[in-house]
């Protein structure tokens, strides 16, 4: 007989996720159980309970009112690197646009305590992903609210280039009249490349339309259907740049499009081409940009952004006649600014609560009513990752896991990336200090060695749920309760939603029913009456609720295993007590 309160210390290793689809029909369930009580939840927050959130740029009041509810906020602009890293130790979240550069540096002076970068906008080429995700750090973004501000400025460029507005009115305010100086060109009829069709590139297209602009688009991952349908044709990179009057920048700064607009596609395209850009300044070669202006390639350029932000002041780009420049202000409407400060404010609340991004950009994105779905069974994972390590004695440590979902959903129509990431936090958190997430919980289990396998079993019935039930088995290594080894060897626990709670439905080869909240004690002992009654008074001495009690069992009066949650931590002296009482052939305490 032996008792354990939670872990042992372990080693994880071969990494790896693998998945495989077998059909089967729904598996039984045979137990006796017993609701006591309904679970009480105490929640005690302590005078600085509250997180601290760190605005690094100008952010809409309506946003900061929704932080302010939630959470310290610390409104500081224009920090240099260094005093960024310093504020950085203290903060729970970080607020930026695209002024802020949030590099490694700032991740690793967070020591561990940022959990979450808002970026109040679309861009996150400022944030270092990789540094973010191996540190556990959620990074959201607010990537609709700003999308019409940005087309509509993008437009606004495009006219006031053709027209020459910019260059006009500061002739006029100079004194001057130069009516033949300021002669323009015409939109109606012109082609007009729109490069990038993604949000603000079809709406820049919507728009350039209504202009009479004939509006051609290259993007390699938009759906022709898509661009069809607002009369737009998506044509090569090629073709884009060498039949278009004007060419319109709508992409992310990437690796693959950094520089895209180089002297070789200058080459390419016609002469007196006219180039807008609202996307990022990287994506131009900003050299090449002012020598194909100076040969006559390029008539006009009207540019919000730039590869330094400012540039320099001496720029030779900004300083051309040819080019007309704003200072990075496609998503500056009062509109944009207070949709975007909502936005960014509601996710990065949401985060520290703990509650699943939609907006994550590193880590899974699933659509709000999906993650609303999902959450009992995201919950429900984690308790029994927690569960099934806590379970493990030795061998030669937790390499080798696979999980089993069973769903009469389609394959395609259950994302088990959130389940996947739950059990490994609740594998690998109990047996280390790491902290895991959504967000590197892959990371973690592969550095940490552990290979999980998922396998699904499709059932028949009705999809309505997507999951009947949730297995974790843990290959290889011995436990502390010899009743959670199953039949083929493996340490086994496995759980499964109902009326919107997780409860644990199998241990080893044990059928029991137990709702996994609060902590649990599994017992093996010889089927006899009174059984429930001596645990529950042990327990009842030391005012311990019991919120659940269940008992399965290989057939009347032969071995059974108790599973009973508790809502307090039971003192050494029950558990003792527990382990004593004659019929008791082994137990295990388990905190969830
Ligand atoms: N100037 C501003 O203030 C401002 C405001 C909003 C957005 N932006 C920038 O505009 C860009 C687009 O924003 P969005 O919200 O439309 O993003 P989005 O993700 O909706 O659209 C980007 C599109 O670019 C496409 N794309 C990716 N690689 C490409 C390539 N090599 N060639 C062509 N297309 C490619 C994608 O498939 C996608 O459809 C981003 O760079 C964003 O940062 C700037
Ligand atoms: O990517 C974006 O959302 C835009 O570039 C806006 O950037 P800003 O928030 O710095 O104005």
């Amino acid at each position: 007989m032996a008792a354990s309160a939670s872990s042992a210390s372990l080693q994880l290793s071969s990494p790896s996720t693998t998945a495989t689809w077998l059909r089967h029909r729904p598996l039984g369930l045979s137990s006796l159980s017993l609701r006591h009580h309904q679970p009480r939840r105490l929640v005690v927050l302590s005078m600085d309970a509250k997180p601290t959130i760190l605005v690094s740029e100008k952010l809409g009041e309506a946003g900061l009112n929704l932080l302010k509810e939630f959470a310290n906020v610390d409104c500081s602009y224009n920090l240099s690197p260094e005093e960024l890293c310093t504020k950085i130790s203290l903060c729970d979240a970080l607020i930026v646009r695209s002024g802020t550069k949030v590099n490694r540096d700032v991740f690793e002076a967070s020591a561990g305590r940022l959990k979450v970068v808002g970026r109040a906008g679309v861009g996150i080429d400022n944030v270092d992903l990789a540094a973010a995700t191996e540190h556990g750090c959620l990074v959201v973004n607010a990537p609709t609210a700003n999308t019409v501000a940005a087309a509509e400025h993008g437009i606004a460029l495009l006219t006031a280039m053709a027209r020459n507005i910019a260059q006009a009115d500061a002739s006029v305010k100079a004194g001057k009249w130069e009516r033949n100086k300021y002669v323009g060109v015409s939109l109606v009829g012109k082609t007009l490349a729109v490069m990038g069709f993604g949000k603000v590139g079809s709406e820049v297209a919507r728009r350039a339309k209504g202009l009479g602009m004939h509006v051609i688009a290259h993007d390699p991952y938009a759906p022709a259907d898509r661009a069809h349908a607002i009369g737009v044709e998506l044509v090569s990179f090629d073709v884009a740049i060498s039949i278009s009057d004007f060419i319109s920048l709508h992409m992310p700064l990437t690796a693959a499009t950094s520089k895209i607009l180089n002297d070789e596609n200058f080459a390419k395209m016609k002469k007196g081409v006219r180039i807008i850009n609202v996307a990022r300044g990287g994506v131009i070669d900003e050299e090449a940009l002012v020598k194909a202006i100076d040969a006559g390639i390029v008539a006009q350029a009207a540019l919000d952004v730039f590869t330094v932000e400012p540039p320099p002041k001496d720029s030779k780009l900004v300083q051309h006649e040819n080019v007309i420049a704003t200072p990075h202000l496609g998503a500056s409407t009062m509109e944009a600014q207070e949709g975007v400060a909502i936005e960014i404010a509601e996710a990065v609340v949401g985060a520290l609560k703990g509650e699943l991004a939609a907006t994550a950009v590193n880590a899974p994105m699933v659509p709000a009513q999906v993650l609303t779905e999902l959450k009992p069974y995201v919950t429900l994972g984690e308790k029994l990752g927690r569960l099934a390590v806590q379970l493990v004695a030795g061998g030669d440590g937790v390499k080798s896991v696979k999980v089993t979902y069973a769903s009469a959903r389609a394959p395609d129509d259950l994302d088990t990336r959130l389940l996947r990431a739950m059990i490994t936090k609740g594998l690998i958190e109990p047996i280390s200090s790491v902290f895991v997430n959504l967000v590197n919980a892959d990371f973690t289990a592969k550095q940490r060695g552990l290979r999980i396998t998922e396998e699904r079993i499709i059932l028949d019935g009705s999809p309505e749920n997507p999951l009947e039930s949730v297995q974790v088995q843990i290959a290889n290594v011995e436990s502390k309760f010899a009743s959670a080894i199953s039949d083929s060897g493996e340490v086994t626990v496995e759980g499964r939603v109902k009326d919107g709670i997780p409860h644990l439905t199998k241990v080893g080869s044990f059928e029991v029913d137990v709702s996994l909240e609060g902590s649990l004690i599994l017992c093996r002992q010889v089927d006899q009456p009174g059984m429930i009654g001596k645990v529950g008074s042990i327990l009842g001495e030391e005012n311990v609720n019991v919120s659940f009690m269940s008992v399965g069992r290989i057939a009347p009066r032969k071995q059974a295993v108790m599973a009973i949650g508790v809502d307090e931590e039971p003192s050494k002296q029950s558990l003792k007590r527990i382990g004593e009482i004659s019929a008791v052939e082994e137990f295990v305490y388990l905190k969830l």
